[in-house]
C-alpha cells in the first residue's frame, strides 16, 4: 500500500503522489503569538510533524513552512492591554510557542518565516489579484483592500459551501465593501493605532489581513503550487477557503492535499483560549513528562477530537512506560540497540490516513513479542523486535534513545543506576534469606520493594526488578 491521506478539500481519503518526484512541500499554520501555548495549538503541530517523520521515513526530502502570525488585531489589543508594544508581546509568545514544540519533540520547521517579514510578497500577491480583477480599494477611503468574492465563481469549493448561504465576513467596516462577504486583504492604518504597525503600500498605511500572509509565504517558500496544506479544523473557513481563493484567482495552483487535525477538547468542547478551557504546556509539564504528552497526542487519529482528562494521561504514562521498558532492558541485554524497519503492520497503519492508533497497537504488540523473547533468552528475535520498535517510536517522534528524550534521561540513568544499587543490595539480603529457608524475611523484603513501586521478577539467572508498569 502507498500512502493515502484524507483531503478535506475532496472530503475523501485520496492515495498521495508528490507534485515533483522525491520531494514533499508542506505549508502549515503556525501560531499568533497573542498569549500562551496550550495543549491544543502542540496537538496541530505535532500531527505534522508525524506526517513529515513518516514522509521521510518513506523517502521523501520534505520541506515544511511554518508560519508566524506575529501581527494580528488581537496581538495588538492584548498589548494594548498589557502596555506593551506590540511587537514585544508577539516576540514574547513566539519563544513561548517554539519552546513548547520543541519539549515536545516536534523538530523545528525547514523555515519559520514571520508575517511582518513578507510584506512585499503581499503587495505584490494584492497587485496581482487588482490586476485580474479580484481585489479593490475600499470606496470609503479606509485604506482597506478587499477580495472581491463575486468576481471569482469557485469561491467556497474548499469547504463545498454556496455563496448565498454565507455569512458576512466580520473582518472589517461593511460599508466599504462591494459585497458583505468580501474579506480584508489588507487593513488601513486608524488613528490611534501604533505606527510601528503599519507598512506603506500603493493604498496607504496599512497592514496584512491574516489570510493574505499565509498565502503570500507559502508562495514564497513553496511556490505556486504545493503538496499539503494544513492546520486546525477551526481554520478551514473561513482561512483557508480565503487562502484558496486569492491565491488562485492571482493564478496559483495552491495546495494539492488539505489536511485538517481535530481538537485536544475539554467537556467536548475546544481548548481555546476564548473559551478559557486551556491547559498551558509548561504548567502541563510541571507534572507530566513531555514524551508522556506526546504519547497521549499521538494516541488519537488526528481527525477525531482528544477529550482530555487526568485518567488519559496516567494511562498514557501506563503504555509509554511499557514500550520504553522493553527498549531499556533490551539494550541492557544486549549491550546496545539499533533501531530496525518499522513493522510491516505499522507501515500499512501509517500508509492509511496516518492511522496512529493502529500503529501504536502494533508497536504494543512488537514489545509483547520483545518480552517473550527476552523471558526465553532469544537474543536474535529480542534485537528485531527491540530494533523494530525504536523504528515505529522514531516516526512517531517518542523514541526513548533519540533527541530530545535521550538528554532528557541522563540525569534520571543516574538516578536509576544509584536505585539499581540500593535494590540489589536488599534482592541479596532476600536471596540469602530464602537460602536459609526464612521465607517470612524474604517476603517482607519483596513486600516492601512493592510499596515503592519496585516489582521483582524470579529468573533462571537471579531476580530481577523494574519499575511498576515498566515490566
Ligand atoms: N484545541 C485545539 N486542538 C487542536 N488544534 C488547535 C486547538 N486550538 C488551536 N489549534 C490549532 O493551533 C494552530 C494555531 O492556532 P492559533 O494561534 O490561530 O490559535 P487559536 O485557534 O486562535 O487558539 P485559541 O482558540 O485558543 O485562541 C491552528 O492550526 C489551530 O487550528
Ligand atoms: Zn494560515
Amino acid at each position: 500500500m502507498t500512502l493515502h491521506l484524507h483531503d478535506s478539500a475532496a472530503g475523501a481519503v485520496r492515495e498521495f503522489a508528490p507534485l515533483v518526484p522525491g520531494q514533499v512541500g508542506i505549508y502549515v499554520c503556525g501560531a499568533t503569538p497573542q498569549g500562551s501555548p496550550h495543549l491544543g495549538h502542540v496537538r496541530a503541530q505535532v500531527v505534522f510533524d508525524v506526517l513529515r517523520r513518516w514522509l521521510v521515513r518513506s523517502g521523501y526530502e520534505v520541506t515544511l513552512v511554518r508560519n508566524v502570525t506575529d501581527i494580528d488585531d488581537k496581538i495588538l489589543a492584548k498589548a494594548a492591554e498589557a502596555g506593551t508594544e506590540w511587537w514585544a508581546h508577539a516576540y514574547r509568545f513566539e519563544r513561548e510557542f517554539s519552546a513548547a514544540y520543541a519539549a515536545l519533540g516536534v523538530l523545528p520547521p525547514t523555515v519559520e518565516p514571520r508575517a511582518t517579514g513578507h510584506v512585499p510578497e503581499m503587495v505584490e500577491l494584492i497587485q496581482r489579484l487588482v490586476e485580474r480583477g479580484h481585489a479593490y480599494a475600499a470606496a470609503d477611503g479606509s485604506g482597506d483592500v478587499y477580495f472581491d468574492v463575486r468576481s471569482w465563481p469557485a469561491y467556497g469549493e474548499l469547504t463545498h459551501q454556496r455563496l448565498d448561504d454565507m455569512e458576512p465576513a466580520a473582518d472589517a467596516d461593511p460599508r466599504g465593501k462591494r459585497d458583505p462577504r468580501d474579506f480584508a486583504l489588507w487593513k488601513g492604518a486608524k488613528p490611534g493605532e501604533p505606527a510601528t504597525a503599519s507598512w506603506a503600500t500603493p493604498w496607504g498605511r496599512g497592514r496584512p489581513g491574516w489570510h493574505l500572509e499565509c498565502s503570500a509565504m507559502a508562495g514564497r517558500y513553496l511556490g505556486p503550487r504545493f503538496d499539503v496544506h494544513g492546520g486546525g479544523l477551526d481554520l478551514r473557513f473561513p482561512h483557508h477557503e480565503n487562502e484558496q481563493a486569492q491565491s488562485r484567482a492571482a493564478g496559483d495552483g495552491f495546495a494539492n492535499f488539505w489536511l485538517h487535525n481535530h481538537f485536544v477538547t475539554m467537556s467536548g468542547e475546544k481548548m481555546s483560549k476564548s473559551l478559557g478551557n486551556v491547559l498551558g504546556v509548561p504548567h502541563l509539564l510541571e507534572t507530566h513528562r513531555a514524551v508522556v504528552l506526546r504519547y497521549y497526542l499521538v494516541s488519537g487519529h488526528y481527525r477525531t477530537h482528544l477529550e482530555h482528562s487526568e485518567n488519559s494521561l496516567v494511562e498514557a504514562e501506563a503504555a509509554y512506560s511499557r514500550l520504553e521498558g522493553l527498549l531499556r532492558r533490551a539494550a541492557e541485554r544486549l549491550g546496545g540497540l539499533a533501531a530496525g524497519e518499522v513493522p510491516a503492520a505499522f507501515a500499512a497503519a501509517m500508509d492509511d490516513d496516518l492511522a496512529t492508533p493502529t500503529a501504536l497497537a502494533v508497536l504494543h504488540e512488537t514489545a509483547r513479542a520483545g518480552n517473550s523473547a527476552l523471558a526465553a533468552g532469544d537474543e536474535a528475535a529480542l534485537r528485531t523486535a527491540a530494533g523494530q520498535l525504536r523504528a515505529g517510536l522514531d516516526v512517531l517522534g517518542l523514541d526513548p534513545f533519540a533527541e530530545p528524550w535521550a538528554s532528557q534521561t541522563t540525569g534520571s540513568d543516574a538516578a536509576r543506576t544509584a536505585l539499581d544499587v540500593l535494590v540489589r543490595a536488599r534482592l541479596e539480603d532476600r536471596a540469602t534469606a530464602r537460602a536459609t529457608k526464612d521465607f517470612a524475611t524474604a517476603d517482607a523484603v519483596r513486600d516492601s520493594l512493592k510499596s515503592a513501586g519496585i516489582v521483582i521478577e524470579d529468573t533462571p539467572t537471579g531476580a530481577r526488578w523494574a519499575l511498576e508498569g515498566e515490566q
